[in-house]
């Protein structure tokens, strides 16, 4: 049984319709506090749509979703103004989330040399890095993370699948969508397929 107090994540018979295409019908998950669940799936078959209905940023076709705790989404879109320098960006960031913890996150994910150079000039994977520094001084316990992975050399995939798993053994709980397979002790498997009418 789960303890209350702690994070959980529960959708029930979601279906997701976009356009005129249903993605998926009869998807339900449970991902309690410590557990990582990976979203896997062809391109195109809604894997990001799942991420964004459990986020509470896409209204599902049919079913429901019930979360405890706050949710943290990562995905292609980070919200770091491109104008202004990395330190500065997040430094706005944590002036809302009014977490404690950006120092350790900019050290685990090595930012701190990138702290003078504006967001637009960072590459694909130092900006990813740079989403995920701001997901961790958000202090959510449910990580949503849209292929975290992508974009980033051996050694930081290497770094966020620790920072993934430390979440969780911390009590906290991630559901990760990617095509790129995940290291991470004791992950479960939702797999995505086609769904035929
Ligand atoms: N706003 C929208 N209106 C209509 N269709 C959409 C919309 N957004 C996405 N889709 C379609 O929904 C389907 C699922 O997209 P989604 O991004 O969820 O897939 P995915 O599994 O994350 O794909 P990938 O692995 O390529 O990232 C795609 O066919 C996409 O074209």
């Amino acid at each position: 049984m789960n303890d209350p107090g702690q994070p959980r994540l529960v959708a029930t018979d979601l279906a997701c319709r976009r356009g005129d295409r249903v993605l998926f019908r009869s998807l339900s998950l449970s991902v309690n506090s410590g557990e990582a669940l990976h979203v896997t799936g062809a391109n195109g078959i809604g894997k990001s749509s799942l991420l964004r209905i459990v986020a509470g940023l896409l209204t599902p076709f049919a079913g429901k979703v019930a979360s405890k705790g706050m949710i943290g989404l990562v995905d292609e879109r980070p919200a770091l103004d491109p104008e202004l320098p990395l330190g500065k960006t997040l430094d706005f960031w944590r002036g809302i989330d009014g977490a404690a913890t950006d120092g350790e996150a900019l050290t685990a994910l090595g930012l701190e040399p990138l702290l003078d150079i504006p967001v637009r000039y960072l590459s694909t994977g130092q900006r990813k890095r740079a989403a995920l520094a701001r997901l961790m001084s958000q202090g959510a316990p449910i990580w949503l993370l849209d292929e975290p992975l992508n974009g980033l050399d051996r050694d930081a995939v290497a770094m966020v699948e620790g920072l993934v798993a430390g979440h969780c053994k911390a009590g906290g709980l991630a559901v990760i969508a990617s095509h790129q397979p995940v290291a991470i002790e004791g992950l479960r498997e939702l797999a995505l397929e086609e769904y035929a009418a």
